[in-house]
This record gives C-alpha cells, sequence and structure tokens, in this order.
C-alpha cells in the first residue's frame, strides 16, 4: 500500500500569473477539465477578488469540475476572503487558501509589522475563513526563508484556529532540498496537532530546485505537492507536476504515490504550453520533445537493444506512442539499420556499410536525417544493382544563357556519353540522357519538393514517364535537384529497358 500524495494543481493560479500566459474563462475551464480527467486532487482556479474575469472564471470551473476540489487564493484581508467564498458557490468541494507572509524580509519591508502581529492577522484570516467553508487552507508566505521556530508557532495557531492544510511555500526559491526536508520535518517534531491536517509544499525554482525541495519536503512528511503543468509560473517557475508524479512513480521503495493518470501528461503538457503561449524546452524532463529521444550511436544503440539501458520511464507510461531515435552525424549502424528495417529495407552488412557512409556524408551536411533521406539513401542501393546508373553529369545554365549538360551513363558496364541543350538544367540533362537511351519516352509529370525547409535540404524528385503506352514512375532525391531529376528520369527507365 503507498502513501497518497494530493496533487493540488496551481496552474490557473500561479501558472496564470506569468506575463503572456493569461487564459480566458473558456480556457480556463478547458484546462480545469483537463486537469480532472488527469486526476488532480485540488484544482485552484484564480484569485477572485484580483479582477472580475478572474471571480468569473472561478464560478464558471466551480460549476464545470466534479471531483477535485477547487480553491480560490486570498490575502489575509477580510475582503478576499467574502469574495473567494462569494465565487466558489458552485463548487461540490470548496477550499479557501488564505495566509500572509511569514519571513522577516516580507514581515518588515511587505507589511512593517512584527512577527506578533502578524501571527493575530494569520489566525483571524483563518477563523474568518472558516465562517464560510469548512475547507481552509493556509499558507506562510515565504516559509522557505522563515524562521522555523516562529514558523512553528505560527502553524500551530492557524491549526487551532481550524485551518485543514499548512502550506509552507518556498516562495523565492531559495531551499536547498536538505534545508527545505529539515524544515518540515522540523514542523513534524515541534507542532502540535500537526498529525491532524496535511501538510503542503509550494516551491519555486528560481535556483532549479523545485522539484527537488518538494520531493525532499514530501520525504519528509508533506503529502499534498503544489505544482504546474510544464512548471509554469512566476520567475523561474513553479514545481512540474509530471516531475513529481514520476519521480515517485519511479522510485517505487518510497511507498509513496499519486491517484494521477500519467497517460494524459503528455496531452495536457501540450494543451497548455499551447493555450498559454508558452513552449516547453526541448530538454525539459518528461515533456520536452528531446525527453523520450536519442541521438547518439552508443544510447541507440543500447537502447535498441533494451529500452531500459538509458531510459528510467517507459514513453507509454506518460501517452507518448514510443521513444524515438533521431539520426543524426553522431548516430551508428544500429540505428540506421533499425530505420532501414523499420521503413521496410533491409540490407546485408555490406550493403550497410555502404549506407552507413552515404549517410554520414549526408548527416555531415543536414542537421537530422528523416525517413525520406534513409529512403533515398536506401535508394541509392537500388540504383548501384540497375543496369542503367548516373556516371557524370556537368551542368551550365544562368540567366541568358542556354543551359547545356553533359551525361555519362554506365550501361551494364558500359560508359556512354552525350551533351544536350535545353530551355533549363534539367530539360538539358533530360535531353542529353534521352540522346544515349534511343527510346520514345514522353515526361508526363514531373514534381519537385523540398523535403524540410532550408536551401541545404534535399530535393524528391517524382516522375512518371510513358513508353509504348505505358507509364514508369521514378523516384530519386538529392541534394542537387537537377541530379535529382536525371536520376528519377533514369529510375523511371530502368523499369522498362532490359
Ligand atoms: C506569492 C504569490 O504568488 S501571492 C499571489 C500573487 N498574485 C497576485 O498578486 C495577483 C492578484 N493580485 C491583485 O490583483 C492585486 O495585487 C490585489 C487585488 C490582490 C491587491 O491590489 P491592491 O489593493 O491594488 O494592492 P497592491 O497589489 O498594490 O499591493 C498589495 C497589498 O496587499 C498587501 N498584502 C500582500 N500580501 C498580503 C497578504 N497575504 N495578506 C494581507 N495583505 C497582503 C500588501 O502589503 C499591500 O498592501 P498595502 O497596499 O497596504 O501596502
Ligand atoms: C500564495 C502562495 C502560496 C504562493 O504562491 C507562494 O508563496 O509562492
Amino acid at each position: 500500500m503507498s502513501d497518497k500524495l494530493y496533487i493540488f494543481d496551481t496552474t490557473l493560479r500561479d501558472g496564470e500569473q506569468v506575463p503572456g500566459c493569461q487564459l480566458n474563462t473558456v480556457e480556463k475551464i478547458e484546462v480545469a477539465k483537463a486537469l480532472e480527467s488527469l486526476g488532480v486532487d485540488v484544482i485552484e482556479a484564480g484569485f477572485p477578488v484580483s479582477s472580475p474575469g478572474d471571480f468569473n472564471s472561478v464560478v464558471e470551473i466551480s460549476k464545470a469540475v466534479t471531483w477535485p476540489t477547487i480553491c480560490a487564493l486570498t490575502r489575509a484581508v477580510e475582503n478576499d476572503i467574502r469574495v473567494a467564498a462569494d465565487a466558489l458557490r458552485y463548487a461540490k468541494h470548496p477550499r479557501i487558501h488564505t495566509g500572509i507572509g511569514t519571513s522577516d524580509p516580507h514581515i518588515r519591508y511587505k507589511f512593517n509589522s512584527t512577527r506578533e502581529e502578524i501571527l493575530e492577522r494569520a489566525v483571524a484570516a483563518v477563523a474568518y475563513a472558516k465562517r464560510y467553508v469548512e475547507d481552509v487552507q493556509f499558507y506562510a508566505e515565504d516559509a522557505g526563508r522563515t524562521d522555523n521556530e516562529y514558523l512553528a508557532r505560527v502553524v500551530e495557531a492557524v491549526i487551532k484556529a481550524g485551518a485543514t492544510v499548512i502550506n509552507i511555500p518556498d516562495t523565492t526559491g531559495y531551499c536547498l532540498p536538505s534545508e527545505f526536508g529539515a524544515k518540515i520535518k522540523y514542523l513534524f517534531d515541534h507542532v502540535d496537532g500537526i498529525d491532524k491536517v496535511i501538510i503542503a509544499t509550494h516551491c519555486h525554482n528560481d535556483l532549479g530546485m523545485a522539484t527537488a525541495n518538494t520531493v525532499s519536503g514530501i520525504i519528509n512528511g508533506a503529502r499534498q505537492a503544489e505544482v504546474t503543468i510544464n512548471g509554469i509560473g512566476e520567475r523561474a517557475g513553479n514545481t512540474a507536476l509530471e516531475e513529481v508524479v514520476m519521480t515517485f512513480r519511479s522510485h517505487k521503495e518510497l511507498g509513496i504515490d499519486t491517484d494521477i493518470n500519467a497517460t494524459r501528461i503528455t496531452g495536457i503538457s501540450s494543451m497548455v504550453s499551447s493555450l498559454m503561449n508558452m513552449p516547453v524546452q526541448p530538454n525539459k524532463a518528461i515533456v520536452g520533445r528531446n525527453a523520450f529521444a536519442h541521438s547518439s550511436g552508443i544510447h541507440q544503440d543500447g537502447v535498441l537493444k533494451n529500452r531500459e539501458s538509458y531510459e528510467i520511464i517507459d514513453p507509454k507510461d506518460v501517452g507518448i506512442d514510443e521513444n524515438s531515435i533521431v539520426l543524426t552525424a553522431r548516430s551508428g549502424r544500429a540505428a540506421l539499420k533499425h530505420r532501414l528495417h523499420v521503413l521496410g529495407c533491409e540490407l546485408s552488412s555490406g550493403e550497410l556499410d555502404k549506407a552507413y557512409e552515404a549517410f554520414l556524408q549526408l548527416a555531415d551536411r543536414k542537421k537530422e536525417i528523416n525517413d525520406d533521406d534513409v529512403l533515398m539513401i536506401a535508394g541509392q542501393h537500388r540504383k548501384a544493382s540497375s543496369r542503367i546508373k548516373l556516371d557524370f553529369l556537368q551542368v551550365t545554365s544562368g540567366i541568358k544563357v542556354h543551359s547545356v549538360a553533359s551525361v555519362g551513363l554506365d550501361i551494364a558496364g558500359e560508359k556512354f556519353e552525350a551533351c544536350a541543350s535545353g530551355n533549363g538544367p534539367v530539360d538539358a540533362a533530360l535531353s542529353a540522357i534521352k540522346n544515349i537511351i534511343h527510346r520514345k519516352m514522353l515526361l508526363k509529370e514531373f514534381l519537385i519538393q523540398a523535403i524540410n525547409k532550408g536551401s541545404n535540404d534535399v530535393g524528391k524528385v517524382h516522375m512518371t514517364v510513358e513508353h509504348e503506352g505505358v507509364s514508369y514512375y521514378g523516384f530519386s532525391a538529392n541534394t542537387d535537384i537537377v541530379a535529382a531529376s536525371a536520376e528519377a528520369f533514369i529510375d523511371a527507365i530502368n523499369k522498362f529497358v532490359r
């Protein structure tokens, strides 16, 4: 039996505070429903007093969502709490999240106050919120930099006032994981009544330690993790939901788990990223596009032999069909062979060696080799066993000059050469080929496509050549589109010349 870790998602409150990430009510409902399907326990839907739009979003999310608790944030201010309670009136499980800064910098600079006064305001806010809802969560803002002894006094007092959940935020992302874990342990060791409430972590990522701090807090007794999808949030962001969930799924020996349906993680990550115009960095844990991509030969070989060589999570567990083997100049034969196999091309080991040489030459010119490139390389091997092969091709063309091509063909081991001019380089090259192959041939279809973007890219040529009333298809791909056209023409001719 695992201990349950409650997931409190604040994508729609702390995440939405980020400049450019604001969502309208319809979009927020869409995210809230996705969070519900994901299996989060609490959705922090907004800060109702902050604007009529945010108030309305909390109202509508409360109506739209059934299972999760709906939480609304307030300051330790009576009007904030009244407005939050009003916004939550349709929630099936409402929670008011109230609190105040408890660190010395907050007390001195933000509030120009004293520890005693702040303690009294904290208790009063919780007691006031209790008039409206049973479930009251208290946050000690900047708890990460709050003196532990004082923090323990505040926590004990708000528990006595009726708080059901106590949130210990590392608001400025300052703590070390050991320090944050020790803080949570200190509270468990020094606060009367702490066993009656749930302790929550709410860590920011200013030093890149949000997830580490959250995990450390949970190992030391916290049972609610406050997180956002993709880790979005103020400044460097909040703890990422996907990282916490998958840490506990990966470390079963910790005996802690969530109710999250992790196979929905990738889908909701893309949804939030696109609705909030917030791209996910490619190397982001779990949800970055490279999180399950292997691009170096040694890793690819290892993963192809057994996924677990380089993967601690099965991509299917987070909603990705399969990992990806990205072909680059750092890939080896194992990866190329695998891709060829997936594309239906089986090569002998000698052929694979040759294909690999061609692959490396192309990979040094292009950043990434895609399936069309691989097919092109495999196609070159088909060409190698063809009767007619292109031996050489030279073309001159330009503006206000005639295009001229000279072509050399190898036909069953015998060499032939011819020249021709044309109204463009492709026309000249094809005419030169016709001057060697004396057959009636009609070019019926001719299509050139760039495979990707960029002037260094490979061009694909598809061609249909009619001979004696029958159409023959020819294909080639080459970074030189005139060469690709000549090769596609020869590919088609090879199909009717014996
Ligand atoms: C760490 C966090 O993420 S906390 C949540 C942060 N999110 C937001 O701030 C977004 C929503 N905020 C808002 O819309 C506005 O700031 C409002 C509506 C809350 C307040 O607006 P204003 O009344 O114009 O105040 P303003 O934003 O300028 O200043 C904040 C005031 O709240 C006080 N305050 C800040 N936190 C708290 C708190 N937890 N409890 C009580 N008072 C607080 C400040 O001391 C300051 O008071 P002062 O004006 O007496 O000095
Ligand atoms: C309001 C609190 C929970 C917060 O967002 C923080 O301290 O970062």
